[in-house]
């Protein structure tokens, strides 16, 4: 199971600086959707850069155009990059072809979908990984139920990621679902010693995958 960092609502020096404190311990960087629209493939080039070896995950969040966001992305060096579940058909096929050209892959985020249909869709256009996304603003009028979990349970052939304010604490909830990535935001970058919240936040992880 994949710790993703969320390197959100953070300057070019914070993301460095938290990735040199975390990046042992944690799987996947992501570069946050806010980090993007502030210093735009730069950071996703800078962030290659200082770690070659580490799987990077652009949050384009892309909703059209998608053929061209998703260049702009694995030209910059990501290895996925992420689009919205909403968008057209086209879009996101699209985007899955050109992942093919670069030997990338494509995460679909599942914000706002309520069917499973819709994500029986998305893996008949050729989705192998979707993320169910518990938001920001709706993080502060509730918090993620296992009823998220519905939109993909027993779907068979897409990897799965989960984020949406996780914490140390609700980690185990969300492991009993068994999510091929966890997605970790402000649970590590707000934190006073990021180092040890990632180290506690993998450990939980590694106890879990080992008692399952
Ligand atoms: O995509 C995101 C925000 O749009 C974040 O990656 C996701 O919400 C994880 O961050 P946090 O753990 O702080 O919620």
């Amino acid at each position: 199971m994949n710790l993703q960092l969320a390197l959100d609502r953070l300057t070019r020096e914070q993301c460095l600086e938290i990735l040199e404190e975390t990046s042992d311990t944690i799987d996947w960087i992501e570069v946050g959707t806010g980090v993007i629209k502030e210093y735009g493939m730069a950071i996703i080039k800078e962030i290659r850069a200082a770690y070659p070896a580490k799987t990077i995950v652009a949050d384009m969040k892309t909703c059209d155009a998608g053929k061209h966001e998703a260049e702009q992305a694995f030209r910059s060096g990501a290895d996925i990059t992420t689009v919205m579940a909403f968008s057209a058909d086209k879009t996101i096929t699209d985007m899955l072809e050109v992942a093919d050209q670069y030997g990338g892959r494509v995460m679909v985020d599942l914000l706002g979908v309520q069917a499973r249909s819709e994500v029986l869709h998305l893996k008949e256009l050729g989705v192998d990984l979707v993320s169910l996304h518990f938001g920001k603003d709706m993080q502060q009028t509730g918090k993620m139920g296992d009823d998220a979990f519905s939109l993909v349970d027993d779907i068979y052939g897409i990897d799965c990621a989960v984020a949406g304010g996780i914490n140390v604490r609700s980690l185990p909830m969300v492991m009993e679902y068994q999510p091929d990535t966890i997605i970790v935001g402000s649970a590590i970058t707000n934190q006073e010693n990021k180092k040890e919240a990632a180290r506690q936040i993998k450990e939980v992880i590694e106890t879990n995958e080992k008692n399952h």
